[in-house]
């Protein structure tokens, strides 16, 4: 149980020892309880077996007392047991929930690979509840089990030394092999069902998306017999592991019993040689029986624990701590960077990448390799190339969400922390969100000095002069009621209304014709004469008047230098000028003549 482990490494990182010391405690009164019914269940069978031989009732009074006092005390033992087990799972959860949320608030370092960030989401708020399970319902049983048994098996060794063994044989057989057997078939079905079910969608869905299609080439009764194929896996799948379980639950439901008799078996001799009374030996048999049956718990926390290892696993993952930069040397001083606040002006930095190499995932070709950049204060350098080339990863590079796994990224001369590279790195990037909130609302950001005059004057700046008045917009969920160019442009105002020392800009008039494109930028620009401006463009003709111009493809550096350099070079760059160039006339031949 690795995830096991690690969860309870998880819960003292987070809530520090006390948490672990209250869960100790709950497992620790759970054991008493048990304990409790045990001793009772041990206490009743001495007085009714001693009772029928009929002794003096002053014999029988410290049993009667015994079980009164273990009847009351196993009943406020369960009431104790809840009230402490679920108080210390409670305050876990909230020390789960929390670091999470921050978790998921923090900017990724590792690059997000999944398909559907949404889904992931939803599903990890599910996920966080399945703590409490694998705690309440998986954890704490085994350790009822681990620490009742002891006592258990040490009372039994103390009253008949022989009925140990068959009692320790029960408690292994219920208490581990039957756990581990009904993990490893629960594990294979959870495994197996998934592939299986996402199968048995995917036909469904082909059957009944592609239905006009199917019937137009008379192709029903094969895609029909697909999905009843997948179907009938499932199926298979779940009968294996229904059959799993009937064998494990009719195991568990015998051994209590099997175990019973062999502690018969070996008290039998022992009472007729005088080494124990018939009212003990009855004592130590159900007391075995008892034990064993509680025991019972366990295989079905098993199988549950299967069932919520995914979740689990995906929860320890989120929460694991971000893993230092390779080859990237840390923040020389513990100092966070001065904020930047607008109309104070922040101070200058430069932007070095040297032979940066990064990759999204292991079995994947770098997304950028042997990148060398220097932008100091007042520069502008463009990144160009086919898309896919890597422009976009260069930013993120840069603003520290992706960490190269080889090479060094310095601003400012520190590898950018994505806790702070915030306050140093700002722009338009490509995952930017446009919140469901107002014009006003989405520039500031609620970001302390820039009040509506500052939005108004980055909205100007930004190309959006007619929305200065208009800062109460609501602008629609991810900007859905915004034109394509308009949101860029709207990002670019956030951007621009507190100017950051280094100003990365991802397609930033994405949606513009170029003369408008470029006359924006112009603009931008103009505004923040002292950053480090690194701007991702397909257009050329936007980018053209950057101080450096870097072509970029298959993540490598294919040629580099100004706008008239590279067009001497005759290379991507020229040919792919010549085309840009020849597409905008003969569009602006066609609105002419049309
Ligand atoms: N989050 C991601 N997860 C996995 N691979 C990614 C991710 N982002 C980019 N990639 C891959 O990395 C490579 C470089 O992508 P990048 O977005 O940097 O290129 P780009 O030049 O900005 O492209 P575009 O011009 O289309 O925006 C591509 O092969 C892309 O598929």
């Amino acid at each position: 149980m690795t995830g096991a482990g690690a969860l309870l490494r998880e819960i003292r990182r987070l809530g520090g020892g006390r948490r672990l010391a209250r869960l100790a405690v709950a497992g620790v009164v759970a054991a008493g309880t048990e304990l409790t019914g045990l001793a009772l269940l041990g206490c009743a069978t001495w007085l009714l077996v001693t009772a029928a031989d009929q002794p003096p009732i002053s014999a029988l009074t410290v049993a009667i007392v015994g079980v009164r006092t273990f009847a009351i005390a196993r009943g406020l033992g369960r009431y104790l047991d809840r009230l402490v087990s679920h108080d210390a799972a409670l305050r876990v959860l909230a020390d789960v929930r929390t670091a999470v949320f921050a978790a998921m608030a923090r900017p990724a370092r590792e690059p997000d690979t999944s398909p559907d960030e949404g889904d992931r989401l939803a599903r990890l708020v599910e996920d966080v509840d399945s703590v409490q399970d694998v705690l309440l319902r998986c954890l704490l049983p085994a350790g009822v089990t681990v620490l009742a048994g002891g006592v258990t098996l040490a009372v039994t060794g103390a009253v008949l030394p022989a009925a140990v063994l068959p009692l320790a044989v029960g408690l292994i057989v219920v208490g581990v092999l039957l756990p581990v057997a009904a993990f490893g078939a629960a594990r294979r079905a959870a495994d197996g069902l998934a592939s299986a079910r996402a199968a048995v969608v995917g036909a469904a869905v082909d059957v009944s998306h592609g239905a006009a299609d199917l019937i137009a080439t008379g192709a029903v009764a094969a895609a029909v017999a697909v999905a009843a194929a997948e179907a009938d896996r499932v199926a298979a799948v779940e009968r294996r592991a229904g059959r799993v379980a009937a064998a494990v639950g009719g195991v568990a439901a015998v051994v209590p019993g099997l175990t019973a008799a062999g502690v018969a078996l070996v008290a039998a001799p022992a009472v007729a040689a005088g080494e124990t009374s018939g009212a003990y030996a009855a004592v130590v048999i159900l007391l075995a029986l008892g034990k064993v049956e509680a025991a019972g718990v366990l295989p079905d926390a098993a199988t549950r624990y299967a069932h919520l290892r995914g979740a689990l696993d995906r929860v320890l993952a989120v929460l694991a701590p971000p893993t230092a930069a390779p080859a990237v040397p840390a923040r020389a001083t513990g100092a966070p960077a001065p904020a930047v606040v607008a109309g104070t002006p922040a101070p200058p930095v430069d932007v070095r990448l040297r032979g940066v190499r990064a990759r999204y995932a292991d079995d994947r070709a770098p997304a950028l390799d042997g990148i060398d950049l220097d932008v100091g204060p007042g520069r502008r350098v463009a990144l160009v190339g086919p898309s896919g080339s890597g422009k976009s990863t260069v930013l993120a590079v840069i603003a520290g969400t992706v960490v190269p796994e080889a090479g060094s990224v310095g601003v400012a001369g520190a590898a950018p922390d994505p806790e702070t590279a915030w306050r140093q790195v700002s722009g338009v990037m490509a995952d930017a969100h446009v919140f469901h909130a107002s014009v006003g609302e989405n520039v500031s950001l609620g970001r302390p000095g820039v009040d509506d005059d500052a939005a108004r004057a980055a909205l100007r700046t930004a190309g959006l002069p007619g929305w200065a008045d208009a800062l109460d917009r609501v602008v629609g969920e991810d900007g859905g009621q915004l034109s394509g160019g308009e949101r860029q442009r709207l990002l670019l105002a956030r951007a621009l209304a507190v100017p950051p020392p280094v100003l990365l800009l991802d397609e930033p008039t994405e949606g513009l014709d170029p003369a408008a494109a470029a006359e924006v930028l112009r603009a931008v620009l103009a505004a923040v004469p002292r950053a480090a401006v690194v701007v991702a463009a397909h257009q050329l003709a936007v980018v053209a008047d950057a101080d450096e111009i870097v072509v970029l493809d298959a993540g490598r550096v294919l040629e580099r230098g100004d706008h008239a350099g590279l067009l001497a070079q005759q290379g991507w760059y020229a040919r792919e000028w010549a085309a840009q160039v020849a597409s905008a006339e003969g569009y602006r031949a066609h609105a002419t003549t049309g």
